[in-house]
């Protein structure tokens, strides 16, 4: 029997290095992850690519997909649409491979509901404070943006509950070390259940 690919959540407040920990993962090579990128309606940073770091849609664009079911999960972030097209998600499930969401918490209840079977991971910064300045450094948003992330953040830890796994982002290594174990058991899990139902097959 093939084994399916895992569904990989990466949840977590603006600014904690969910894009950090996970450019991390990817280029450690350890394992072979497909990342699933967004289609959004926020403008694109200075550096950020179409079709790589998200899809950029106009407003109606973005309705559209909504209207015609191509998304497994959208939300509204911060005055902008995000959502996964699901089309990818499903393919890349069907031949083996892991697939990487990294979204926030709305959608990622979204996609506990139709997909439990998923693996739901919560990066947490080591304070809000640290939370901030990492933001603030980053450089990439105007100073009411930010405070309107760090609103979002108190909102988005207390939803950290329901996550399978909660990852202090402490020093990137660490996060990245956590995040590879927990992937690693998860699929021994699963080579564990396929072996007995195998064995099972064979009496
Ligand atoms: N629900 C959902 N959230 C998403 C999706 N793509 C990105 N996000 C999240 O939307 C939030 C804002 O993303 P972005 O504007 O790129 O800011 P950044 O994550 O702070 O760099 C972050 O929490 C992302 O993880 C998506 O497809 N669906
Ligand atoms: N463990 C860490 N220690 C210090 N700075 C970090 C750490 N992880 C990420 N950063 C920095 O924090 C900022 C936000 O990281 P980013 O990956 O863009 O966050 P997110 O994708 O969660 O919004 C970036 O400038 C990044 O270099």
């Amino acid at each position: 029997m093939t084994e399916k690919g895992l569904l990989i959540v990466l949840s977590g407040p603006s600014g904690v290095g969910k894009g950090t920990v996970r450019q991390a993962i990817f280029s450690r090579g350890e394992r072979e992850f497909i990342y699933s990128i967004s289609a959004t309606t926020r403008k694109a940073r200075e550096g950020e690519v179409d079709g790589k770091d998200y899809f950029f849609k106009e407003r109606e664009e973005f309705e559209r997909m909504i209207a015609d079911n191509e998304l497994l999960e959208y939300t509204e972030y911060v005055g902008n649409y995000y959502g996964t097209p699901i089309d990818y998600v499903r393919r890349t499930l069907d031949t083996g491979k892991d697939i990487f969401l990294e979204i926030e918490v709305q959608g990622a209840m979204q996609v506990k509901e139709r997909m439990p079977e998923g693996i739901f991971i919560f990066l947490t910064p080591p304070d809000m404070t640290e939370l901030e300045s990492r933001i603030v450094n980053r450089g990439t948003d105007e100073s009411p943006i930010i405070k309107q992330r760090m609103e979002k953040a108190i909102e988005e830890l207390s939803l950290m509950r329901y996550y399978d796994y909660a990852v202090e982002n402490d020093t990137v290594e660490n996060a990245v070390q956590k995040v590879l174990g927990i992937i690693q058991s998860e699929h021994l899990k699963v080579s564990r259940i396929l072996d007995t139902i195998c064995a099972d097959e064979r009496e």
